[in-house]
């Protein structure tokens, strides 16, 4: 089972501490969300959290069955969807797919021909992605998340340009999530994260 812990950790940019003292333990088998307002901080601490911005002050604690992970290895066991982590757009679906495999793998039993299934984008699987739309796009990012063999799945703004067809379909992936995996999500829209038990604001951490 997963467990990561936060101890102290703070963010400073330049001479702004965009939050400190976040103390918080996530289990698996459970989700959590931030929220807060626009520029409160939900994305630079679900960066922090994946590991893939340093922080200022504090520790971050991976541990895997009761043993630490060296952070060298964090990004093994975690998967993040943010709309500043752009998808490579020269490939096609089935080529970014291929891709993606090759240095994480998708969960048992899926080939690449049944993620694109679930993606509800089988049509698509030999156009570039550059000519997705947005919306496509998005389903992509959300499915390398939710269909990779990651304990760890991070979302921010997870229902950006989707219609309603595709946050019910958001809302399905997030419901066949396995019980050891554990779900961390940014947002600003209660639809997005009606199910989870979870819920904290960034700003009591200003
Ligand atoms: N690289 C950076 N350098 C300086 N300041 C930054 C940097 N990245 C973010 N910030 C600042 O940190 C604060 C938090 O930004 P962040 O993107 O985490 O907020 P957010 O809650 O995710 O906002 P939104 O709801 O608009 O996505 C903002 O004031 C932002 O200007």
């Amino acid at each position: 089972m997963m467990v990561i812990r936060a101890d102290q950790v703070g963010k400073k940019y330049r001479k702004e501490w965009i939050f400190r003292r976040v103390d918080l333990t996530f289990t698996a088998g459970t989700s959590y969300t931030f929220v807060g307002p626009n520029g409160s901080g939900k994305s630079t601490l679900l960066q922090l959290l994946a590991g893939s911005l340093p922080m200022t002050e504090g520790k971050l604690t991976y541990s895997l069955n009761g043993k630490d992970l060296d952070p060298d290895n964090w990004f093994r066991h975690i998967s993040l969807a943010a709309p500043y982590l752009e998808l490579i757009e020269e490939l096609t679906l089935d080529e970014l797919l291929r891709f993606h495999q090759t240095f994480k793998p998708f969960k048992a039993g899926l080939t690449t021909d049944l993620v694109a299934d679930r993606l509800l984008l089988s049509h698509a699987r030999h156009k570039e992605v550059k000519y997705f739309s947005s919306g496509m796009k998005q389903r992509v990012k959300l499915g390398l998340a939710f269909f990779s063999d990651s304990p760890v799945v991070i979302l921010d703004e997870p229902t950006a340009n989707l219609d309603r067809q595709g946050a019910a379909w958001y809302h399905e992936q997030v419901r066949q999530l396995g019980p050891t995996q554990l779900l961390i999500i940014g947002s600003n829209i209660p639809d997005e994260y009606d199910f989870c038990p979870n819920v904290m604001d960034v700003m009591r951490w200003k």
